[in-house]
């Protein structure tokens, strides 16, 4: 008895060791195709043909079948495809069948194939292998199948981002325009820490729809970034925007005229879509100091908690811009309200490096230790005002570098600071006539200021519960 036993584990033993070299080699794929194919010849076979062109004219039907069996997981498991990248996204890289390769697809439990068949006149085919005793049950619904996630692809890759803006007028209505910002994640000068928990925020977010449900939460997600200017925090709500794919709709307080024309503004936003208020601390001082306004904190509140979002679909992002925080109610930046607080500090080592490297394509040079003992001694400007040194120089890297040596020495014995003063005065003059331009440069006079008091702080994302 004991002998079946011990005969029972090692086959048992045997059959795991087996399984594992299998998959450990890959070699599993070849074995299940080949079981397939001895399964094969058990049944009758129909084959239907897809050519690649009808006649003269391209055919709708191959079209769609290439998107669909291209991206069918089973492809990754061949022993040789193609590799190709799209033409609207370099990034995107698509797998694609070989001539005479073929594949197989499972649908309502049945297994197809499709082989890639060269003709003669230089074009393609596919043709479908279907089981006769299948035939009348799946064919139509798998054809339904394969138009709907062609359909899917297809929108997926030819999605133009949109820019929604609230129209002039105060009639409450978005006016679109295709949103091309180049802002990446990657072309962000920040701490790469801070980038990486970002992205795996909103990864997590995107996957966190039945989780939101069942807590009862309305499923979006709320950011604040606040920081001086020309720190980033604008091209940062563009590279979310590029991550996420998502629209923008950029909600301007000051065109809105009360309540009401706030609610119907977010109840015309659709899902997946980033809507952004930005200087939010500069648009509630001026709002306070007007002598009507009939937009109440409670109706910024409302919109900011996205109540109203429910109603016509969720998956969406927040974001609130400021050049700092204390100068804003505590209660209106609570938790629950707005999630994630993002600093945008002023330029540091780092960030130049990372600058240097994104505008000049250099990552190291002799300047450097210079550079970093500046910085060491406290002085920073903006990453803009670094990145319009390095643009107007960037033929020489050297003479970029002496310049924003130049610029952070000026700066960090006065002189630059008063020479900076100077040139935010004469913008104001020119900006004083629109709107809130004053206040808007007057902020930006306090953050020069703030500047060399307040070098060194570091970039921190401080997630609340
Ligand atoms: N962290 C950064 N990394 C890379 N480029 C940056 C960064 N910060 C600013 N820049 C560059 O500086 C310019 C101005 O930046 P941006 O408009 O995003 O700043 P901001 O913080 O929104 O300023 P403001 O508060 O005045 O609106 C952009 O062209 C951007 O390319
Ligand atoms: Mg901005």
């Amino acid at each position: 008895m004991s002998i079946i036993w011990n005969l029972i584990i090692i086959i048992i033993f045997v059959l795991f060791l087996l399984r594992f070299i299998l998959i450990k080699t890959g070699l599993i794929y070849p074995l299940k195709e080949l079981t397939a194919t001895i399964q094969d010849c058990f049944y009758v076979h129909q084959y239907l043909k897809v050519p690649e062109f009808n006649e003269s004219q391209h055919n709708l039907l191959y079209r769609k079948l290439t998107l669909y069996l291209n991206s069918l997981p089973s492809l990754q498991h061949s022993d040789s495809i193609n590799l190709l990248t799209t033409f609207n996204n370099q990034n995107d890289v698509v797998l694609s069948l070989q001539p005479n390769q073929t594949i197989r697809d499972h649908f309502l439990g049945s297994t197809l194939s499709w082989k890639n068949q060269p003709e003669p006149n230089r074009t393609h085919s596919f043709v479908l292998a279907i089981r006769k005793a299948d035939k009348r049950r799946i064919l139509r619904p798998y054809l339904s199948h394969i138009h709907a996630i062609a359909d899917e692809i297809e929108n997926q890759r030819n999605r133009q981002l949109r820019l929604f803006i609230t129209a002039a007028g105060g009639n409450s209505r978005w006016r679109s325009i295709p949103f091309t910002h180049p802002s990446t994640f990657d072309t962000m000068a920040m701490e790469s820490d801070l980038k990486e928990k970002i992205k795996s925020d909103l990864e997590s977010f995107l996957k966190a729809k039945q989780y939101y449900r069942r807590i009862g939460r309305v499923w979006k997600r709320s950011f604040l970034l606040y920081g001086p200017s020309g720190t980033g925090k604008s091209s940062f709500v563009a590279a979310m925007a590029n991550f996420l794919s998502y629209d923008v709709y950029d909600v301007d307080l000051s065109k809105i005229r009360c309540d009401s024309d706030l609610r119907s503004l977010l109840l015309e936003t659709t899902p997946k879509s980033i809507v952004v208020v930005e200087d939010l601390d500069r648009l509630l001082a001026a709002e306070k100091s007007k002598a009507t306004s009939f937009l109440t904190m409670s109706g910024i509140q409302n919109f900011m908690d996205g109540i109203l979002s429910t109603c016509c679909g969720e998956e969406r992002v927040m974001v609130f811009t400021m050049s700092s925080k204390d100068r804003v109610d505590p209660n209106l930046i609570r938790p629950g309200r707005v999630d994630v607080h993002i600093q945008f500090p002023l330029c540091d080592f780092s960030a130049f490096k990372s600058l240097a490297s994104n505008y000049l394509g250099v990552r190291e040079h002799k300047l450097f230790p210079q550079v970093e003992e500046i910085f060491r001694q406290g002085a920073s400007l903006s990453h803009s005002e670094i990145g319009e040194l390095m643009i107007s120089n960037r033929n020489s890297p050297s003479r970029a570098i002496k310049s924003v040596i130049g610029a952070l020495r000026t700066d960090g014995d006065g002189r630059g600071t008063e020479e900076m003063i100077q040139r935010q005065r004469r913008d104001d003059v020119d900006e004083s006539h629109e709107g809130f331009g004053r206040v808007k440069d007057l902020r930006r006079l306090y953050s020069m200021f703030k500047l060399r008091n307040n070098r060194r702080s570091r970039a921190s994302i401080s997630p609340l519960p």
